[in-house]
């Protein structure tokens, strides 16, 4: 995998450095309520999107010579290996080419968080974190309704327990920084909506 230097000595089209986006991650749990979140908070303060779970299972139906290995590790709840993630959001943001995006479900664990800095160069601006207890996850997920093959009651709570034990790290790091902002997320989409916007007003 290149780093953002090599990409843009060598004029690579996935360099981004150029451009030097603003990039806000998207934390918490399976069924936390990040997705829903994101879709309201991008239209209004004028974000784009971005989904590591969407770009993975878009990727997983596709062709590539990876598809099968995403679908099978998404199956056991488990983490892909953070170049695949990395590459797929670092594509898509050179792709989209906005300097504002929200990135949902990623960084997952130390390894994606190290990959992303290290390949693209950006830190982020902060990180929201939506805390929400298990059950309340849980009783979300199973009514998401989505037809998601991850989202049946053996694959969640695989996904609950690897949640568990990744994502601690990754809220220390940047905690230590002074850039989590915590959330909580188990109260109506309404009344998180509009903490998430006071976050939002605050930063913008
Ligand atoms: N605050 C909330 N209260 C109740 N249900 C919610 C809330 N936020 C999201 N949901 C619902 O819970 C499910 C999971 O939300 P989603 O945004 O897909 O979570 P995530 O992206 O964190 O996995 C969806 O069916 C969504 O409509
Ligand atoms: N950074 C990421 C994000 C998701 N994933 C995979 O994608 C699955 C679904 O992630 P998601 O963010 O769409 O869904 P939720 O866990 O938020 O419901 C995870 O269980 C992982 O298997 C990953 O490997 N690496």
């Amino acid at each position: 995998m290149e780093t953002a230097d090599e990409a843009r000595n060598q004029g690579s089209s996935v360099s981004i450095l150029e451009k030097n986006p603003k990039v806000v991650f998207v934390l918490g749990g399976p069924g936390s309520g990040k997705g829903t979140q994101c879709t309201n908070i991008a239209k209004l303060f004028g974000y784009t999107h971005l989904s590591a779970g969407d770009l993975l299972r878009a990727e997983s139906e596709s062709d590539s010579e990876n598809g099968i290995m995403i679908k099978n590790v998404m199956k056991e709840g488990k983490i892909v290996p953070s170049e695949v993630t990395v590459k797929l959001l670092q594509q898509s943001m050179w792709k989209i080419g906005k300097d504002k995006f929200f990135i949902d479900g990623f960084p997952c664990n130390d390894e994606n968080r190290a990959a992303f800095e290290n390949v693209t160069g950006i830190e982020p601006a902060f990180v929201l974190y939506f805390d929400c207890p298990v059950e309340e996850m849980e009783r979300r997920l199973l009514n998401r309704n989505q037809a998601r093959e991850d989202d049946k009651i053996e694959t969640i709570k695989k996904r609950f327990k690897v949640f568990l034990e990744s994502n601690p790290p990754v809220i220390s790091y940047y905690g230590e920084k002074g850039k989590v902002r915590k959330i909580d997320a188990a109260r109506s989409i309404d009344q998180v909506f509009e903490s998430v916007k006071t976050i939002f007003e605050a930063q913008d």
